[in-house]
């Protein structure tokens, strides 16, 4: 199953062109790579520099933002199991951040789902590069959103105004070296949201399954493009048209990281069939009670 390259410089060239190549790929194989995205290559190293920084602190100095329920902050080696029926835990720690809200957000106040300050560690530098990466990368959700309209039919605003605030989670995760027959870096799992912005430093250990055979195979690496996946969250907004793809992390040959930017919707948005998808066949949910099902499976 090939992964399509698409080039990202058809979001201002050709659109229509480029959004019918991402149907394709979302109908097909349910990963694609994007090139030409616009994104710095200088901002993506030195997220990952922050990254190195991070994790390099004494645990006891990482627990201080151990994660909350909000999803932001530290997650410990050991704390996840992103396939529950594998058995194993998952070999990686991961820091997480979602959309930048003041304490006194009112929406923080009203306690409104997934809305939260986040939980930065003492490191002068770390909190204002990620959160410039997150909004580059939030922004280029909304591009590639238009795109998923426009393959669809719908109008290419159809998204904006449910992805003007969203459930954005940028998760930093590192593995350890390990044996790829023992353990697992991260266990076979489809991701919850509607698109994941995926950059790694080029070790291997992506696999993807190929759809319809228990075969996994390498997510190739493109470098400066993004790896990029439909989510659970947008195969049932688009009731079945798109597909979410398992894929896994094996234990690397040597430490590995990676940049995953998850771009769930706005909390109150509505997911039910998208026009012109056919009959119903999930019920209506909203983006904060799908995301919250999904998140409390996953943290046992
Ligand atoms: O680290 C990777 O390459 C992928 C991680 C992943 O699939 C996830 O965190 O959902
Ligand atoms: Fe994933």
């Amino acid at each position: 199953m090939e992964v399509p390259v698409l080039d990202g410089a058809k979001l201002t060239r050709d659109p229509q062109g480029l959004a019918a190549e991402l149907g394709a790929a979302a109908r097909g194989p349910g990963f694609f790579l994007l090139t030409e995205h616009g994104i710095p290559e200088a901002l993506i190293t030195a997220v990952f520099a922050e990254g190195d920084r991070f994790f390099d602190l004494p645990s006891a100095e990482k627990a201080r933002v151990a994660i909350d329920a909000t999803n932001r902050g530290w997650a410990a080696e050991g704390t996840e199991r992103l396939d529950p029926e594998g058995g194993a835990v998952d070999r990686k720690e991961a820091f997480n951040m979602g959309l930048d809200l003041a304490a006194d957000d009112p929406r923080v106040l009203a306690g409104e789902p997934f809305r939260a300050a986040n939980r930065w560690p003492k490191l002068p530098g770390f909190a204002p590069t990620l959160r410039r990466y997150f909004e580059a990368v939030q922004a280029l959700g909304v591009q590639v959103m238009r795109l998923v309209a426009r393959d669809l039919g719908l109008a290419p605003d159809h998204f904006d105004r449910d992805f003007d605030a969203p459930m954005a989670t940028l998760r930093l995760l590192r593995y350890p070296a390990g044996d790829p027959a023992a353990g697992i870096g991260a266990g076979a799992h489809t991701d919850y949201g509607a698109l994941t912005f995926l950059r790694t430093d080029g070790v291997p250990g992506l696999q993807l399954r190929v759809r319809g055979s228990d075969a996994w195979t390498d997510v190739p690496d493109v470098p400066g493009a993004y790896i990029v996946n439909i989510g659970d969250c947008l195969m049932r907004w688009s009731n079945d048209t798109y597909v979410s793809t398992p894929h896994r992390v094996l234990p690397p040959p040597r430490p590995r990281r990676s940049l995953a930017f998850f771009l769930d919707p706005n909390p109150d948005a509505v997911i039910s069939a998208l026009p012109g998808t056919g009959a119903p066949k999930y019920p209506e949910t909203t983006g904060a009670d799908y995301l919250r099902s999904r998140l409390e499976a996953t943290y046992g």
